[in-house]
Order: C-alpha cells, then sequence, then structure tokens
C-alpha cells in the first residue's frame, strides 16, 4: 500500500480464495464450495480469479470441527515452519500445504483475499471478521457489503487483541477476511443461513470486481465491534462446568450487557451477574465448539473506524 493525495493504493485483488470447511461441520461454507467447485459462474468476475477450495477434507469427511488439532488455529509461523512432515498432526501438515499453495503467508507472492465461510451455533446473524483495524481495502469492503445488505444487517467483529489472536487459514492472505453466519448447529444446514452467507460473498466479489476495475472509493466510516475478553464458564474445583448461559444473555448477540446483567444461571438457580466496568457487547454467545476452548462468550467494545479513499495502483 501506498499513499498519494491520501488515497491508499493497493495493487490489483486478482488472486482471491474462498475457503469452506476449515471446519468440517460447519455446512453452509463446505456446500457452497462444493457447489462452485462443480460450477463457478456464480464467483466468476472480470478481473477476478475466485478459486473455491475445502480447506480440511478429512475434516469435512468425518463431518467434524478438525481431525488432530483446530485448523484455524494452525498457521503460526512455528508450524509452518516445522520439520518433520508425515509425523506431524494432520492439520499442521494441511496448514503447510495451504500456505504452499495460497502463500506463503506474509510475501508478495500469496493471495490478495481469502474469504473463510464458517457458521457459528451462536445467533449472530451475518457477521464479517476482520483481523487489522488499519487494512483499508478490507475496511472498504466491509462498507461496501453493509450498504449492499442494508436495510438488512452485517456486523463487523475485529479480532485484533494481542493474546485473543490466533493464526487463521485465511491469515495466509494479503487481505484475510472471515465470514461468520448464525446460527446453524453443527452438521446441519439451514437455508436462512445459508443464502445470507451466498449472498454476502456476492457483494464482496463486487466490490473486488469495481475495484479492480478502477473505481475509486471514497472515505469512509465503519462500525465495528472489537474483541476484549473472553469469558469462560463458572467451574467448580475440578473443571467441571457450573452453570449455563443465563436466559436473559442467551441469543442476545450484540446485545448491551451492563455490569449487575445476569450472566450465568446456576444448575440450582442461582444468577451470577456481569461484574465489568462498562457496557460491552458480548458475541459468540454459547457456541458449541468453544466449550474445549474454555469461553462462553467474548466481549467487545464498539468503535468506529476511518478509511482512507483507495484505489487501484
Ligand atoms: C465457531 C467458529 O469456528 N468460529 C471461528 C471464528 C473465526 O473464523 O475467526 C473460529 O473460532 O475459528
Ligand atoms: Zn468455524
Amino acid at each position: 500500500m501506498s499513499s498519494y493525495n491520501n488515497t491508499a493504493r493497493f495493487s490489483e485483488a486478482r488472486r482471491v480464495a474462498i475457503f469452506g470447511g476449515t471446519h468440517g461441520n460447519e455446512m453452509s461454507g463446505v456446500t457452497l464450495v462444493n457447489l462452485w467447485t462443480k460450477n463457478g459462474a456464480e464467483i466468476q468476475r472480470k478481473a477476478v480469479e475466485a478459486v473455491p477450495f475445502i480447506t480440511n477434507p478429512k475434516a469435512v469427511e468425518k463431518c467434524t470441527r478438525y481431525v488432530d488439532t483446530d485448523l484455524n488455529r494452525a498457521f503460526t509461523p512455528e508450524n509452518l515452519s516445522a520439520p518433520g512432515g508425515n509425523n506431524l498432526p494432520y492439520e499442521v501438515l494441511r496448514a503447510q500445504e495451504i500456505n504452499r499453495i495460497f502463500g506463503p503467508k506474509g510475501s508478495p507472492e500469496a493471495y490478495d483475499v481469502i474469504f473463510d465461510l464458517h457458521n457459528t451455533t451462536s445467533n449472530m446473524g451475518c457477521t464479517l471478521i476482520l483481523e487489522s483495524s488499519k487494512d483499508y481495502f478490507n475496511l472498504q469492503m466491509m462498507n461496501y457489503i453493509k450498504k449492499a445488505m442494508a436495510p438488512a444487517s452485517c456486523l463487523v467483529l475485529l479480532n485484533e487483541h494481542p493474546l485473543l489472536k490466533y493464526s487463521t487459514s485465511r491469515s495466509v492472505a494479503k487481505h484475510p477476511v472471515g465470514l461468520e453466519v448464525g446460527p446453524q448447529p453443527q452438521g446441519v444446514l439451514r437455508s436462512n443461513i445459508f443464502e445470507a452467507m451466498r449472498v454476502i460473498l456476492k457483494h464482496a466479489l463486487d466490490f473486488i470486481e469495481l475495484f479492480n476495475e478502477g473505481v475509486e472509493f471514497p472515505p469512509c466510516t465503519v462500525e465495528v465491534f472489537r474483541v476484549l475478553e473472553r469469558i469462560d464458564y463458572p467451574r467448580d474445583a475440578n473443571g467441571n462446568i457450573i452453570a449455563m448461559v443465563h436466559p436473559n444473555l442467551q441469543d442476545c448477540d450484540w446485545e448491551p450487557l451492563n455490569p449487575g446483567d445476569p450472566m450465568f444461571q446456576t444448575f440450582d438457580g442461582k444468577t451470577i451477574h456481569y461484574q465489568g466496568s462498562g457496557t460491552v457487547y458480548p458475541t459468540f454467545i454459547n457456541e458449541a465448539a468453544y466449550y474445549e476452548k474454555q469461553q462462553a462468550f467474548i466481549t467487545t467494545r464498539r468503535e468506529t473506524l476511518v478509511a482512507s479513499a483507495i484505489k487501484k495502483a
């Protein structure tokens, strides 16, 4: 990226990948990618090469999140450079392979954009996940998608947290974009969720086509929800869960949670209240895949980011 007259210049985003099955039991992404692999007409755009790709075929085969370890945590520098070949966990080997095809991560040869399709069991609706508040190309894309979706809502989750950020499959690209649509149970396809994901991706590809055609996008602001904290379930001394998400919080992703609001309900009916110092916006509430990660939900803060104008270099 370079700046000239306050317009950020980015090279053409020709190489685009659409990942499905990073988690093998998240069926919208798996199904869309399989569909587009058979017939790519829907994802074809002028001056864009969009490659649909199943990232974790073994997990898709078993309809499980992963086989050995979570692929969407596996793209660390250590893993990507680990020797050991076939002795490595399946997903680490697969991460290396994906990094060879679509990366190398952090290099000029890396793919321009990777969309990674996920589903959540949480009531999050349409969510886009970003990893940087300074990527004006992605911020402009978020602004475009949000406007194109209106009056339907599409929220942006910003995971830029120094400790809570993880090494995603999409992080191989120059501009990584996560799509997270829910609620949808694991292993299940719901038509409303499937169609919502399909529409988000349509707008995203339209944006890239316009950008590649030389359209200048004027400065804009984007409302995002920045990851603050992970909240675990209350546990006993043995680590067993002793409370559930409170009914007042269940399904209330993105709604304000204030100090003193009910948060958990113990099995004997006691309410545990939120003790933070100010209003937060919880999301990924009661996500099935996060029980193993000791996470009941995450808290976020609302922020407005500013993006400069952008244009093709
Ligand atoms: C439910 C789920 O899998 N969510 C994704 C979010 C992301 O792609 O950043 C994950 O934990 O990897
Ligand atoms: Zn996922």
